[in-house]
Parts: C-alpha cells; structure tokens; sequence
C-alpha cells in the first residue's frame, strides 16, 4: 500500500481531468426472496454486502473508466434487518480519489415491495476500490469532483478514514516488525 493521499501526476504524466460525483453515481435495486435468507428467516448479511461489493463497483468502473477491483471493505453496518419481500435500494458514489484508488461510499434503503411507505435505511458501508490495467496493476483515476456541501462532507470524512487506514497499518507492520526482532514467532 503506497502512503499518497493526492492525485498530483508524476513529474512528465499528464493531470487526469477531474470527474464531478454525480458522472458515476448508482443506485442498485433488487428484490430479496426465500432465496436470501439465513437460518433466522432475515436477509443473510452477506447477500447485501455482495449487492454494496457490486454497486460500489460499478461507480469505481464508472469513475475510473475501467476496471476496479475492491482493496476493502471497512466500517460495514447493518442497521435493520432485511425481510423477504423487502425491495433494496443500494446508493452508491465516490466520496474520494488518490491516485489509483477510490473510496466509495454506499447508503443500503429498504421499502416494502407493495406498500407505498418510504424507504428506510438499514445499511451502510465504505469501500475501497484500486483501478486497475490489463495486467492488474494499479493505475491513475481521474480526481472526483464534489459538487454540493454534503459532497464536500463525504470528501472531507473520507480522507480522515484513509488517513486512519494508513496509520493503523503502519502501527501494526511496526509492532510485527518489533516482536520479529525481539525474537517472537507468532
Ligand atoms: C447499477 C449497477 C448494476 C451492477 C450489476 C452487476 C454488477 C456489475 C458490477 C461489477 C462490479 C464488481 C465489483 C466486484 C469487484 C471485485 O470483486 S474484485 C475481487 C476482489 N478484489 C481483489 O481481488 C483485489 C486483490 N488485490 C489486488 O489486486 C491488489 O492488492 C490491489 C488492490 C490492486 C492493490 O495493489 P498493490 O500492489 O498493493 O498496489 P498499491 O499501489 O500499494 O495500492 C494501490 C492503491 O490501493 C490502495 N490500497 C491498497 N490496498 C488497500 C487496502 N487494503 N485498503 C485501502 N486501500 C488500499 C493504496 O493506498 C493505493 O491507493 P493510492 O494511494 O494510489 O490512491
């Protein structure tokens, strides 16, 4: 993982022109049945997550005009839970861009599928997407332009989490990196 955290090119790199919010984001919608359920009779956590994995995806292909692959899935909530017969309503957008990744943030909505009540949000999650070329290997997105002041807000929230990511990983490769000399073998 690189520490970067802008979308400054390399010396001799042309700049990327930048991508408003609103270019690539998506709403994925689909219909939970018996199919989806867990033991308890609920939506199986990992079926939304697959919907959130899927949604999320097409905004960073979208945005990055290529392929994305997910380099994580963090802070994943489930607020209630999902019913057979509940119509999913997943929003999705990017809330950041570095120089090869992007944070998407996705928003899950549920509504019943016959009755007019509005949609309730159940879920939530952000995810990390790395652009990638036709050998897999990271390359540069266009910077994602907020347009409204709640954009502005995801922006800003967004780089406090990646901030975050980047020093919890390094405070763990020193800890590993201080008991391996200290002679531990775990
Ligand atoms: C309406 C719509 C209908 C749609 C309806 C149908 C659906 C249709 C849509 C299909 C959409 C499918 C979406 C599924 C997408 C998969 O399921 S992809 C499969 C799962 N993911 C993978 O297999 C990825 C495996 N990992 C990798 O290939 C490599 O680790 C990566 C992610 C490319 C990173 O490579 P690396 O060598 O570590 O490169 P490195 O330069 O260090 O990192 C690149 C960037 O990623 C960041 N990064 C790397 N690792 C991490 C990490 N763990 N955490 C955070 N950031 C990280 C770095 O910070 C860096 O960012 P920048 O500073 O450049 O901005």
């Amino acid at each position: 993982m690189t520490d970067q955290v802008t979308t400054t090119a390399e010396p001799g790199t042309p700049e990327i022109p930048g991508k408003p919010t609103s270019a690539s984001r998506t709403t994925l919608s689909h219909i939970m049945t018996q199919a989806d359920t867990n033991l308890l009779g609920t939506v199986h956590g990992g079926v939304i997550m697959k919907l959130v994995d899927d949604a999320a995806g097409a905004v960073a292909g979208r945005h990055s005009g290529g392929p994305a692959v997910t380099a994580s899935m963090d802070e994943m909530a489930f607020l209630e839970p999902v019913r057979v017969g509940d119509l999913v309503h997943v929003k999705a957008q990017v809330n950041w861009t570095g120089r090869t990744s992007m944070e998407v943030g996705v928003r899950v909505l549920a509504e019943r599928w016959n009755e007019s009540t509005p949609a309730t949000q159940v879920g939530s999650a952000y995810l990390v997407f790395a652009a990638v070329d036709a050998d897999g290997k990271p390359r540069r997105v266009p910077p994602v332009l907020p347009e409204t002041e709640r954009d502005e807000r995801r922006y800003q929230e967004a780089q406090i989490r990646r901030t975050h990511r980047l020093a919890r990983r390094r405070a763990i490769m020193e800890l590993r990196e201080k008991r391996a000399a200290e002679g531990f073998e775990d």
